[in-house]
């Protein structure tokens, strides 16, 4: 049986008051967030609203120019997004962002590989140093294929493959990630996020091109990979039913301003939200009280 989440204990992921300005665009203002073990969280708004500036300023593709980021409880401003992901946050990307000429297999290896990796945090020289000897002699292990090496190997395949079986991709282990059809190269980026063995997990628009049928499995696997690998998860999703069936606690951006939070009956009801980003067709074909 699924353990029962536990959403009580300490954030994994928090964003405190961050705010970032591209120019004169105030892309993100004041915003704020926490992620705990067992959450299950959506970020939604219109076009433009800043839901994946919000998701790069977290993984630390942009720096915040207000406000503070935690992942872990350590303060990540300026963190590069690499170090970021060692301290336990993985995302996948509204427009895949897959190594196309790779294997399905390979694709997840890598990330499994990455994770194994040198954790180097900040920008201690000495740890950089450390780093750059032992990817040397790596790099020795790999062309003489040592028995070290080969059954790191064997680690890594199979626990690569134990994520494609999880993401219901197994009978494309071989194939090339650009030959997959647009759902399962969707699917396959979330198994590449879990190979490096996150806490959070940031999902950017996944059901994106999917269809209805597709969409709903993959609602129940989201919750599934929620349970199963004791994860934090939030969600930048525009179908509405995705987001309301499976979010307990819903974030809404319009502008990059908070305009409201809460659970989805509450959000759906907000006026502001109708007028913002449901628009009353919305109530009409739902249901619901402005
Ligand atoms: N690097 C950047 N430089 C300048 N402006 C940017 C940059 N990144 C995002 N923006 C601007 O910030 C605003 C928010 O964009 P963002 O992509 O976060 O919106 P979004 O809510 O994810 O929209 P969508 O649902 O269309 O993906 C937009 O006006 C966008 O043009």
């Amino acid at each position: 049986m699924s353990p029962t989440p536990d959403t009580t204990g300490a954030p994994l992921l928090e964003a405190d008051g961050v705010s970032i300005q591209f120019g004169g665009l105030r892309a993100l203002t004041e915003f704020r967030l926490a992620i705990r073990q067992g959450d299950l969280q959506g970020l939604i708004g219109p076009n433009g609203a800043g839901k994946t500036t919000a998701f790069n300023v977290l993984t630390g593709v942009y720096k915040p120019t207000q406000g503070e980021v935690r992942v872990a409880g350590k303060r990540v401003n300026g963190w590069l997004p690499h170090q970021i992901n060692h301290l336990g946050l993985a995302r996948t990307f509204q427009n895949i962002r897959l190594f196309r000429a790779l294997t399905a297999l390979d694709n997840v290896k890598v990330a499994c590989r990455a994770q194994g990796a040198l954790h180097v945090e900040g920008v201690d020289f000495g740890a950089k140093l450390r780093g750059a000897a032992l990817n040397y002699r790596d790099w020795w292990r790999a062309l003489l294929l040592t028995p070290g090496f080969m059954a790191e190997e064997r680690e890594l395949t199979r626990q690569a493959e134990h994520l494609l079986e999880v993401m219901g991709l197994s009978h494309r282990r071989d194939e090339e990630a650009r030959n997959l059809p647009y759902g399962e190269q969707r699917r396959l980026e979330i198994a590449r996020a879990l190979g490096t063995q996150p806490k959070v997990l940031l999902l950017d628009e996944p059901a994106a091109g999917m269809n209805t049928r597709e969409k709903a499995d993959l609602m129940v696997l989201i919750r599934k990979l929620r349970d199963e690998f004791s994860l934090g998860i939030l969600v930048i999703e525009h179908d509405m039913k995705l987001v309301m069936g499976i979010c307990e606690k819903i974030t809404v951006l319009d502008h990059g301003e908070t305009i409201a939070k809460g659970a989805p009956e509450q959000v759906r009801s907000d006026r502001k939200v109708i007028e913002a980003y449901l628009g009353d067709n919305y109530l009409e074909t739902h249901g619901g009280a402005a």
